[in-house]
C-alpha cells in the first residue's frame, strides 16, 4: 500500500493561515491529520515550516515528513545526527521538569536566547531592509583578484574563551579599516552574551556605506532570526551543522535562498561534513578549526577534511572557507594548500593595534580590493 506520505504536498488547502495564527510559537511542531488534495495525510511540522510552504507552495520530502511523523523530538532526531548541543537547555533532573529555571545549560550555544517579535513582523522589516550583496560573489572576485584566499574579516569585542579581546572596540571604524585593506566580507557577531556584539553594530556598519558584504555571525536556532538579520542589512548567515539537525539546515537554507542570502554553513568534523554535503544548493561551507566543544583550536583540522572530501566539494563546485586559529603568512599559506578559497579571521586583526594595517601582516603583502 502505498504509503499516505509518499510524495507528501502541503497545500494552501491544508492550512489556512487563521488556523495557524492560533497556533502555538514557531517552535511548537503542529501534529495531526491534514487533508491533502482530498488525501488524508498524517504529519508533523513546525509552524515556520507550513508557514513557508503556504507562501511557497514546497513540496516537503516525505522522508522528512516520516522524521516528523515518527513522532520523535527534535532532540532526538538531532541526537540521531550526532548533534550534541540541545537546542533547548535540557533540565538538570528530569524529575525537575522542564521549566526554564530548571535548565542547565551543558554549552554556551545551550544558552543562546531570542527575544520573539511576530514572525510576520520580521519578515515585512527584512522586505524593506537594504538590497541584500553577493557575498559568495564578494569572495570568489577577491581571490581572483589577490590570488590568496579571500579574507572575511570577523569584528568581535570578546570571545567565550579569550574574554576581551579590545577595549578601544568601534565597529564602524575597525569595519571601514577592514574593507579599506582588501577584506573582500565582514563578518559581525551580534551574539551579546558572550560576544559581547550587538545587531546594533551590523545596522551601523551597513548605514555606514560600508560596501562589503555583511556576515551575521549569530547562533541561529530559528529561521525568524534570519529575517531579522536580513532587516538589520545583513547578506550572510551562519549555520552551524553542530546545533542544527538535517531538516533545519535544508530549511534555513531555502529561506536563505528565498531571501537572496548566502548561507555559510560550518562544519566541525568528517560526520558534519558529510550530512551538510547530502543537502541539495549548499554553496558555501566553512571548517571550523575551533572546537565549539573544547575551544581547542587544531589549523590541521581544514587540511584534514579537505582531503578526506575535497574532491566532492570541488565537483559541486562549493567554496570553502578555513576558520579560526590563522594568525600568520605560513598560516594562510597552509590554509590556501589545503583548498581552501576564502579564511574567516578575527582575533589576530582585532587585537592589532590597527586591525586594518594588520591585514597586510596576515598575508605577508598588500592586498588588492
Ligand atoms: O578569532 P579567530 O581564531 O580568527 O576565529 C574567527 C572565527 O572563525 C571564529 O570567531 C568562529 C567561527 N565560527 C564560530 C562559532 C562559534 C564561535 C566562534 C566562531
Amino acid at each position: 500500500m502505498e504509503s499516505l506520505l509518499a510524495g507528501a504536498h502541503l497545500h494552501p488547502a491544508a492550512f489556512s493561515p487563521a488556523s495557524l495564527s492560533r497556533c502555538h510559537p514557531p517552535s511548537v511542531v503542529v501534529r495531526g491529520v491534514h487533508h491533502v488534495g482530498g488525501r488524508a495525510v498524517r504529519c508533523a511540522y513546525t509552524k515556520d515550516a507550513i508557514l513557508y510552504a503556504l507562501e511557497h507552495d514546497e513540496m516537503f520530502n516525505s522522508e522528512e515528513v516520516v522524521q516528523w511523523e515518527s513522532g520523535k523530538t527534535i532532540n532526538t532526531i538531532a541526537a540521531a545526527q550526532g548533534i550534541q548541543i540541545s537546542r533547548r537547555c535540557r533540565p538538570r533532573y528530569p524529575s525537575e521538569g522542564s521549566g526554564d529555571d530548571k535548565a542547565v545549560p551543558r554549552h554556551i550555544l545551550e544558552q543562546i536566547r531570542k527575544a520573539k517579535k511576530p514572525l510576520m513582523n520580521v519578515m515585512e522589516s527584512s522586505e524593506n531592509a537594504p538590497p541584500v550583496r553577493d557575498f559568495i560573489g564578494a569572495l570568489t572576485a577577491a581571490y581572483g583578484r589577490n590570488g590568496v584566499p579571500a579574507l572575511i574579516a570577523e569584528i568581535k569585542k570578546a570571545s567565550p574563551g579569550r574574554g576581551v579581546l579590545r577595549e578601544n572596540f568601534n565597529p564602524v571604524e575597525i569595519a571601514q579599516a577592514y574593507e579599506a585593506n582588501g577584506a573582500a566580507c565582514i563578518s559581525i557577531f551580534t551574539d551579546e552574551k558572550h560576544f559581547q556584539g550587538s545587531f546594533e553594530s551590523l545596522e551601523m556598519i551597513r548605514n555606514s556605506g560600508v560596501k562589503c558584504p555583511l556576515l551575521c555571525k549569530e547562533f541561529i536556532i530559528d529561521s525568524w532570526q534570519i529575517y531579522y538579520a536580513r532587516s538589520k542589512g545583513a547578506d550572510a548567515i551562519l549555520l552551524i551543522a553542530a546545533v542544527l539537525p538535517d531538516l533545519d539546515l535544508k530549511y534555513m537554507l531555502r529561506v536563505c535562498k528565498n531571501l537572496g542570502m548566502a548561507a555559510l554553513i560550518e562544519v566541525q568534523d568528517e560526520r558534519e561534513l558529510d550530512r551538510v554535503l547530502k543537502i541539495d544548493g549548499v554553496e558555501l561551507i566553512g571548517i571550523n578549526n575551533l572546537s565549539l566543544e573544547t575551544f581547542v583550536v587544531d589549523t590541521s583540522n581544514t587540511r584534514m577534511l579537505m582531503e578526506k572530501r575535497g574532491d566532492t566539494i570541488r565537483d559541486r563546485g562549493i567554496l570553502v572557507v578555513g576558520e579560526s586559529g590563522l594568525i600568520t603568512p605560513d598560516d594562510v599559506a597552509y590554509a590556501h594548500s589545503a583548498g581552501v578559497s576564502a579564511i574567516l579571521v578575527g582575533e589576530s586583526l582585532i587585537k592589532a593595534e590597527d586591525p586594518g594595517r594588520a591585514i597586510a601582516g596576515l598575508f605577508g603583502k598588500e592586498l588588492l580590493h
